[in-house]
């Protein structure tokens, strides 16, 4: 529903997206996750047709970004991460102006604007004025507008950003929603937890690249079978690479001044066997225990082994 081949964008002498290859199939949901200034907006923006592309090719619904941005247009709805509503409009008017700027007519707006408004949990808000919502219900809104004209195609841009966490929760519910009904949704996040709860497939982009794709589900599989372990003891370095590097289910290590860090993929009996390994190397071990995975690191880990499904 959105591919990309090679898509990139500079600004002066500064490569701002790179050679971006994406693929969001039809029907899923798609988060893209990186620091301020990874690129993440200069990407979508290509693909809602605000920026043009330095070189490369991006479709969306089967329409090129560059030769035929009406077609696009016509199939996104696009949430920016800036809040772009005029203040002094009610929100039925809101929503009925941007169905008008699609020329969807009038008794169909009516019913999609009093169905969405209800649905997006505004519905006794309709005569409010928009300056008078608070943030999570601004993005709500806007959520609402974006389906105004039945876009096949959600893209998102930071929706959670600024949300209390009371609010992050409804959005995530309207989330699932859209996903229900089979619109393919292409959103952004600072933060990884946030994207795994909705998204099918989650992309990290650093510095315009995009470094790793992963499924979900292998995210999801793989945090309960591979285990962060922290171990504190004494022994020498050459006593504690001879232990790891020998267990085979040990992923990865690091050794700490204060403690050894060990990524590990074996069963909760090889990790015991692990320990005593190590006591009959002659590491006098103090504290051996199970630390929370990073599922951020755990992602980074993971896909430079486990690709998308
Ligand atoms: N119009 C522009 N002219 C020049 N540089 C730009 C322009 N737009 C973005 N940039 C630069 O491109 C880089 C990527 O910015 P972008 O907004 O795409 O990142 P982002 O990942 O969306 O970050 P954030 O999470 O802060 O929104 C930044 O270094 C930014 O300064």
């Amino acid at each position: 529903m959105i591919v990309t081949q090679n898509l990139s964008k500079k600004y002066a002498k500064q490569l701002v997206v790179n050679r971006l290859n994406l693929n969001v199939r039809q029907g899923t949901v798609f988060g893209i996750i990186g620091e301020n200034g990874a690129g993440k907006t200069t990407a979508l923006s290509m693909l809602v047709t605000l920026t043009t592309p330095t070189s490369g090719k991006a479709y969306v619904n089967g329409f090129e970004v560059s030769t035929d941005p009406v077609g696009v247009r016509r199939s996104i709805g696009y949430m920016p991460d800036s809040f772009g509503v005029f203040d002094d409009i009610r929100c039925e008017e809101y929503l009925l102006f941007y169905a008008d700027c699609y020329r969807v007519p009038r008794d169909i707006a009516r019913q999609r604007c009093n169905e969405y408004l209800d649905w997006v949990g505004l519905a006794a808000k309709r005569e409010a004025y928009v300056n008078t919502l608070s943030r999570g219900m601004q993005q709500r809104l806007e959520v609402a507008r974006c389906l105004m004209h039945d876009p096949p195609v959600l893209i998102l841009d930071e929706p959670a950003s600024g949300l209390d966490p009371r609010s992050r929760i409804e959005l995530r519910s309207v989330l699932q929603r859209l996903k229900e009904m089979g619109k393919t949704i292409l959103m952004t996040s600072h933060i990884l937890h946030e994207l795994v709860e909705v998204a099918d497939e989650l992309a990290i982009m650093r510095a315009g690249e995009m470094m790793a794709v992963s499924s979900v589900n292998v995210l999801k599989n793989h945090s309960t079978a591979y285990r962060t372990i922290r171990i504190v003891g004494t022994g020498s370095d050459d006593l504690w690479k001879s232990a790891l590097t020998e267990d085979k289910h040990v992923l990865n290590y690091h050794i700490g001044p204060e403690f050894v860090e060990v990524f590990y993929g074996g069963t909760v009996d090889q990790q015991a066997r692990l320990l005593e390994e190590m006591v009959q190397r002659g590491i006098s071990v103090h504290q051996f225990f199970e630390y929370e995975t990073d599922v951020e690191e755990l992602f980074l880990r993971l896909t430079g082994e486990v690709m998308t499904e």
